[in-house]
């Protein structure tokens, strides 16, 4: 079901894509935040990027959007961006530790 409720005005549609945004952007924050942790358990740059990862977390964000009535292309399309973003931090953070 969509979970959005009926708004009043353009300004009501406003004040609630602002209240969301906060919540989305401090959980994007905090997902970051365990991508780059998994830096540290990796022997390789290449283990940085795990196809078979992201194609799993890419099926469950489909399910998950035909469960809230959201189109699953466009939830796909978001997380594969999000994670493309995150490996690229992941293998800075990965170069970090393993600088020598
Ligand atoms: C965090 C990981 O590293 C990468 C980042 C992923 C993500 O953003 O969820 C998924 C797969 C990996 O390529 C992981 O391997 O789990």
């Amino acid at each position: 079901m969509p979970k959005a409720v009926t708004c009043h005005s353009l300004q009501d549609v406003r004040d609630n894509i602002d209240r969301l945004d906060e919540i989305i952007v401090d959980l994007l924050a905090e997902r970051i935040g365990y991508v780059l942790q998994a830096a540290q358990f990796k022997e390789t740059r290449g283990d940085v990027r795990i196809p078979s990862r992201i194609e799993y977390i890419v099926e469950r964000v489909r399910h998950f959007a035909e469960e809230n009535a959201m189109d699953p292309d466009m939830a796909e399309s978001i997380y594969r961006h999000i994670m493309e973003e995150s490996i690229a931090r992941e293998e800075i953070r990965w170069d970090k530790i393993n600088q020598s």
